[in-house]
């Protein structure tokens, strides 16, 4: 599914990583732990070609990211990634069921059925005509989860997605993410510092531990 050799990055002349190393295998539920700063985020936002790398290779679903030009990453990244953040990124002047649609009418593939499924699926099936300002924070990420699930793909990346929340909410919706994430199949990468969520991955692994680790 995922293949990652090598990665470096820095910041001007700070080094975030280096020689990090992974392998996220298909319908595999990886935890992401670390400390404050050790660069979760930015090597999330590297993996989804958010954020350049200054050195390594990612190979994802067989393609290899660095040969592949903007446009076909950007594509790749359509089809193949969802995203959930901790800050939602909902867009704000869109309802509910136009934020959740996006990605299936970037692809050109427009399928209200499948948005209206999703929606029911994290309990927003009444909510689609609202605009993301009129929900609570719970509900926001449902949104965010609906949307990172809608057009199926093969890997989600969740940085820190219950952030935000209050515990009752945030048990909430990680049960609602992995539920989804386990019924779709896809993969996914999650970025928490919740012992709960890690508890409940196939795996967890400590970025501090990737550095120039072959069998991570
Ligand atoms: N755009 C940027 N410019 C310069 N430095 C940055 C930038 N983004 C992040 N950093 C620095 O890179 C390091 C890694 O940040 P990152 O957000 O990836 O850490 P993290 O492990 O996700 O942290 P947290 O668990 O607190 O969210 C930090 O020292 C941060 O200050």
């Amino acid at each position: 599914m995922l293949l990652a050799r090598g990665l470096s990055k820095s910041y001007g002349h700070t080094p975030v990583f280096s020689g990090i190393d992974l392998l996220l295998r298909r319908g595999e539920l990886v935890a992401l732990l670390g400390e404050s700063g050790s660069g979760k985020s930015t090597l999330l936002n590297c993996l989804a070609g958010l954020d350049e790398l200054d050195s390594g290779s990612v190979q994802l679903l067989g393609q290899q990211l660095e040969g592949l030009n903007e446009g076909e990453r950007a594509l790749l990244r359509r089809q193949q990634l969802g995203f959930v953040f901790q800050a939602f990124h909902v867009l704000p002047y869109l309802s509910v069921r136009d934020n959740v649609a996006l990605p299936l009418l970037l692809l050109g593939r427009p399928d209200a059925e499948r948005v209206q499924a999703m929606l029911e699926a994290v309990g927003l099936g009444s909510l689609g005509e609202r605009l993301p300002r009129q929900l609570s924070g719970g509900q926001l990420q449902r949104v965010a989860i609906a949307r990172a699930l809608v057009h199926k793909p093969a890997l989600v990346l969740a940085d820190e997605p219950t952030g935000n929340l209050d515990s009752r909410s945030a048990s909430a919706v990680l049960d609602l993410l992995l539920a989804q994430v386990r019924e779709q199949g896809a993969a996914c990468l999650l970025v928490t510092h919740s012992e709960r969520a890690a508890e409940r991955a196939d795996r967890c692994l400590r970025l501090e531990d990737l550095m120039g680790s072959p069998s991570a």
